[in-house]
């Protein structure tokens, strides 16, 4: 079944039934306290395991001339009712060793049991019994349809507690809190809808009987009650109750319930006169009841407490999404057919819809005709000149929901007029498969007929509002616009920044290229891999800035250019050593150095040598590794030459190939890899791995060489290495 399916069936059961669920939880949370505060009594004063029924009986004979019963309840209080000497009825809690009375027995207080009442049947009696039982069961069936779409959203069973990217605070909770609470509400509610079953009289009922041969009873051997053996080898923590004999006569016996059977006792000989088996029934009726409540265990209900409220936060969270979603729907002012500007969104959350629809508000403002709608609802769009797909990626690389029909959809309908399209994608490098359907939208595109590219694929990391306002202007100067997007309402201040001190700082020189390195100290080392990005916000707001990072003794290494006005690297030219700010890394699993791999060529041009430096650093497994970097000249690198050349040595890295494009043989990066076309050949061949770091003009003409070595020695197309992730970038 379809995630949207999953979807919609876990909101229409919370939309169905959300107002009793809110009520049955909030009077849960009180009632979860009942037990706690009666748990607190200082009643419990034996290990109820060490007392054997012989011990208490014996106890309280001593003290007592009559006794009427003694019950074990949920919280293990001995309550018990006798006669004392003065001929007076005592009922209540009494030490089991010794018999000594320690009080009267807990009432539950007026409010709790107002509430209990509430909680069981909304004050509507047998009606109200029946809804709150039935939304125990929608609640069951809430957490089960739950459970698939986290299933679902981690893409298997197996990863159901893997890591979640906290992109939305209400879609992060929800998810993890759902996690943790899984296990408790599924009791609750399944203890629930079994204990409605109860008071309905839906369960079967125990069949047995006892079967009492009255004409064989017998006063003798008489034996001290303390010696009957039943009760020598019985101990207190099994009995729910022991009820004594009425009268001194051999009909009466005593009457023993434990938790699992009930049993009658001849009271002059210790001789068991009927045993019977309590139903299963019973038995998990009782266990419900406790499991439901939260009796006898402060542990538990105090898990109850914390997972009932997490119902709430369910509730809130759940509707909060569902308004996010509903918030950012779509509205035109005109047809399909009369917009000259098609705007086509692919959104799960309605993040990328934001974005779409203050370009589309923005075209309208300026006078243009504009329409939007979903992918999935691509169609003839009779005046268009213009389509804008902006799509966000979901599971692994794939289509949102709205626009999973989107590339089928582009293989049957033809626009009959020429036009000229733009993708631009949104995702996270927090993911392996960055902007994938992007990407794929953007290949649908380049197959249709009429259809002309007007922006290279455009992708954006993080819902990055400076991102998306790049590609606005680039898109702007192509068609004779000036639209500008107001940026308000898309920006929100970064969160989860961390503090990261500054340990080693080159300053930038004119003569070294303007390049410069930064080391720095981050709180947590472990998590933090080269290959990953650091992320800083220069001017302490939504403007953020991406560098990747080399892991080097568990401080965060980068390698920067200084440009003119440049906020990123000006803002980092101007740290000084030990100063602190705080950033945020980005996991970029994509590009992290394969754990196995038969060999790898690492390419990289100017400050694109960042990650590579804590890759082969780490390279203590050894892999074959060969580096080429593109450099303009040696004099400006030297310090990090001088650190390459100590990892030949040590066999982290196995051959250094230096282009220096303004000495020498004034060479390119892509030209020394020309040369080297067998180790290429062999690298792919042999499943190795290229990861290529540094500008996007480098990676273009990487890619040319790359594409004519696959032709060239007849390897399979340069594609499929893409895909099978053999060849990966990170450039800029
Ligand atoms: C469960 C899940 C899976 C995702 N998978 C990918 C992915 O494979 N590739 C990617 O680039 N981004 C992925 N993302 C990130 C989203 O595409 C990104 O956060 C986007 O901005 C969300 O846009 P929306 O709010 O319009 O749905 C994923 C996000 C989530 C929550």
């Amino acid at each position: 079944m379809s995630i949207s399916i999953w979807r919609y069936s876990h909101l229409a059961l919370a939309v169905s039934s959300f107002i009793f669920i809110f009520l049955a939880s909030v009077t849960g949370i009180i009632l979860a306290f009942q037990p706690i505060s009666e748990q607190l009594q200082p009643f419990e004063v034996a290990d109820l395991d060490e007392v054997t029924v012989a011990e208490t009986i014996s106890a309280f004979q001593e003290m007592y001339p009559e006794i009427i019963d003694i019950k074990v309840d949920a919280n293990h209080f001995v309550l018990a009712s006798v006669i004392t000497e003065e001929g007076d009825n005592l009922e209540g809690y009494f030490n089991p060793n010794t018999a000594e009375y320690l009080g009267e027995e807990l009432k539950p207080s007026p409010f709790f049991q107002w509430v209990t009442n509430f909680h069981r049947s909304l004050f509507l009696k047998s009606v109200g019994r029946f809804f709150v039982g039935l939304c125990s069961f929608l609640l069951f069936l809430i957490a089960v349809s739950g459970t698939v779409l986290i299933v679902k959203r981690q893409r298997s069973f197996k990863k159901f507690f893997s890591r979640i990217v906290n992109d939305d605070f209400n879609q992060y909770w929800h998810v993890v809190l759902g996690r943790l609470s899984l296990i408790p509400i599924i009791i609750i509610t399944t203890t629930g809808v079994y204990l409605s079953f109860d008071k309905f009289d839906l369960l079967p009922e125990s069949q047995a009987k006892h079967q009492v041969n009255f004409e064989s009873l017998s006063e003798t051997p008489k034996q001290e009650i303390s010696d009957f053996n039943v009760f020598r080898n019985t101990s207190l923590s099994e009995i729910q109750s022991i009820e004594f004999p009425f009268s001194p006569d051999v009909e009466d016996y005593f009457t023993l319930k434990l938790n699992n059977k009930e049993m009658l006792v001849n009271q002059f000989t210790g001789e068991v006169l009927s045993d019977i088996n309590i139903s299963e029934f019973s038995v998990f009726t009782a266990l419900s009841l406790n499991l439901h409540t939260g009796k006898g265990s402060i542990l538990w209900s105090v898990i109850l407490a914390i997972a009932t409220v997490n119902i709430l936060f369910f509730i809130y969270s759940g509707f909060a999404m569902t308004f996010k979603r509903r918030a950012s729907r779509l509205k035109n002012k005109f047809k399909k057919d009369e917009a000259e500007f098609v705007i086509l969104v692919g959104s799960e959350n309605g993040s990328t819809v934001a974005y779409a629809n203050a370009l589309h508000k923005q075209l309208l403002a300026s006078g243009k005709t504009s329409y939007i709608t979903e992918l999935n609802h691509y169609s003839t769009f009779k005046t268009a000149k213009q389509i804008v797909a902006i799509t966000a990626t979901y599971g692994q690389g794939e289509a949102p929901t709205n626009a999973n029909k989107f590339l089928k959809l582009t293989e049957e309908i033809e626009q009959e007029q020429p036009f000229s399209f733009s993708v631009v994608g949104f995702g996270s490098l927090a993911y392996p498969d960055f902007c994938k359907f992007a990407e794929d939208a953007n290949q649908a595109f380049l197959k249709l007929k009429n259809a002309t590219q007007l922006t290279e694929l455009h992708t954006i990391n993080d819902k990055s509002f400076e991102a998306f306002d790049a590609w606005v202007k680039n898109w702007n100067s192509k068609l004779n616009l000036s639209l500008t997007i107001p940026e308000d309402k898309l920006t929100a201040k970064p969160k989860n920044l961390k503090r990261f001190v500054v340990v080693e700082k080159e300053l930038a020189q004119v003569s070294a290229d303007n390049t410069f390195s930064v080391t720095l100290k981050p709180k947590w080392p472990k998590t933090i891999k080269s290959g990953d990005l650091l992320a800083i916000y220069p001017k302490n707001d939504h403007r953020e800035r991406l560098y990747s990072i080399g892991r080097i003794n568990g401080h965060v290494h980068l390698s920067i250019k200084l440009h003119e006005c440049g906020l990123g690297s000006g803002y980092l030219n101007d740290l000084s050593e030990r100063q602190t700010f705080k950033a945020r890394i980005v996991k970029n699993p994509a590009f992290h150095f394969p754990k196995k791999v038969s060999r790898a060529i690492l390419i990289a041009n100017g400050t694109g040598i960042a990650p590579f430096l804590g890759m082969i650093d780490e390279n203590k497994n050894q892999v074959e590794t060969h580096l080429y970097w593109g450099i303009r000249r040696k004099s400006s690198s030297e310090t990090i030459i001088a650190g390459l050349q100590k990892d030949l040595e040590r066999n982290r890295l196995n051959t250094l190939n230096l282009a220096c494009s303004q000495e020498g043989q004034k060479q390119y990066v892509q030209d020394t890899i020309k040369t080297d076309a067998a180790l290429i050949t062999k690298t792919l061949s042999e499943n190795g791995v290229i990861m290529v770091c540094g500008s996007l003009a480098m990676q273009n003409s990487v890619f040319a060489v790359l594409k004519s070595i696959c032709a060239e020695h007849s390897l399979k197309p340069f594609e499929f290495y893409r895909e099978n992730q053999q060849i990966k970038t990170d450039c800029y």
